[in-house]
């Protein structure tokens, strides 16, 4: 066990139903997105793996020194609980910090911010953006493993159901644009279209 490590988790292991295709594909200024999410985590992690699915493991080609993985069978399709479950269980570590792979505007340094506000006791640091929670984004700690763990099996899959159950630190955000998330064409349109 790393005591003191901070492990990235690039969340990719959705279906993108909404945006038609894997949007972790997609791409700003000729890179990908999923790439924009590891190079966001580089500077403020000790090391990363990104969680995807099956379907999609062989596509992430760029891997450079990510490890990547699937869902643990027993959970895999169960969304980002599973994912982040699943990076505690191949990778220990202290603390996780996630980022999932559809926020291509994300700056390292609402990472710094949420770090440099954590409190002692708190296993969880996320951000709150002009009122609205990013449970997407932030640090969890590794003691939520078997809370993770239990809301898995009894299908409780919101993310809100483990922020119900943590000490969580909660930072304010006013700056909305690293937090744009692109979850239609149509959001990836408004921000990228070339005419
Ligand atoms: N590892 C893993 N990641 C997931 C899973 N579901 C969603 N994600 C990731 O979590 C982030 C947010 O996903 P959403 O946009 O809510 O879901 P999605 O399935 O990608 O998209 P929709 O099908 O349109 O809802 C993305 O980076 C997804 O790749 C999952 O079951 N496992």
């Amino acid at each position: 066990m790393n005591e003191n490590q901070t492990v990235g988790i690039v969340l990719a292991g959705g279906q993108s139903r909404r945006f038609g295709s894997p949007k972790s594909f997609a791409e700003k200024d000729g890179k990908s997105f999923y790439q924009w999410s590891i190079d966001t985590l580089v500077p403020v992690v000790n090391s990363i793996v990104l969680i995807t699915n099956r379907e999609l493991e062989k596509k992430f080609i760029d891997r450079g020194k990510v490890a990547v993985y699937t869902d643990i069978e027993q959970h895999s399709g169960k969304g980002p609980l599973a994912g982040i479950y699943t990076a505690m269980t191949k990778k220990p570590a202290t603390w996780y910090a996630v980022i999932p792979t559809d926020v291509p505007f994300m700056d390292k340094k609402v990472f710094e911010r949420l770090w440099n506000d954590r409190e002692t006791g708190k296993q969880a640091i996320i951000p709150i953006v002009n009122g609205r929670l990013q449970p997407l984004i932030g640090y969890y700690h590794v003691s939520l493993k078997p809370i993770i763990e239990k809301l898995l099996e009894a299908d409780r899959l919101n993310m809100v159901a483990l922020l119900d159950e943590a000490q969580v630190t909660y930072v304010q955000f006013e700056d909305e644009t690293p937090f744009i998330n692109i979850n239609r064409l149509e959001d990836y349109e408004r921000y990228f279209s070339t005419d």
